[in-house]
């Protein structure tokens, strides 16, 4: 049995199905490079921490971290927030 593109975006019609199947692969180019972003992110967070460490300090700083929460809140709402608190996660690990 044939899958179509119909099928696979749930359109009703083939120029729905186009649209879709274009603008899907525009999301999955750029999930691409956020995924790139957050790698990048947690590599420049690595050194931060490494650096903290390596002083005698703790790998977490909660002040900074309110900081980053209130930019994603403030730049994207309360689902901003928990954004954030994943991306802090991937970065510094559970805490
Ligand atoms: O900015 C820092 O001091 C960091 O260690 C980086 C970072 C972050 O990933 O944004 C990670 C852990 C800290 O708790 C706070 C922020």
């Amino acid at each position: 049995m044939t899958v179509t593109a119909a099928d696979k975006t749930g359109a009703r019609t083939p120029e729905a199905a186009d649209v879709i199947t274009g603008a899907r692969e525009r999301i999955d180019a750029l999930d691409d490079r956020i995924i790139g972003l957050i790698q990048e992110r947690m590599a420049v967070s690595a050194v931060i921490q490494e650096a903290r460490i390596t002083s005698g300090g703790r790998r977490v700083n909660l002040s900074r971290e309110m900081e980053v929460l209130d930019h994603y809140r403030e730049a994207l709402g309360k689902p901003g927030t928990a954004l954030a608190m994943t991306m802090l996660e991937l970065c510094r690990g559970r805490v």
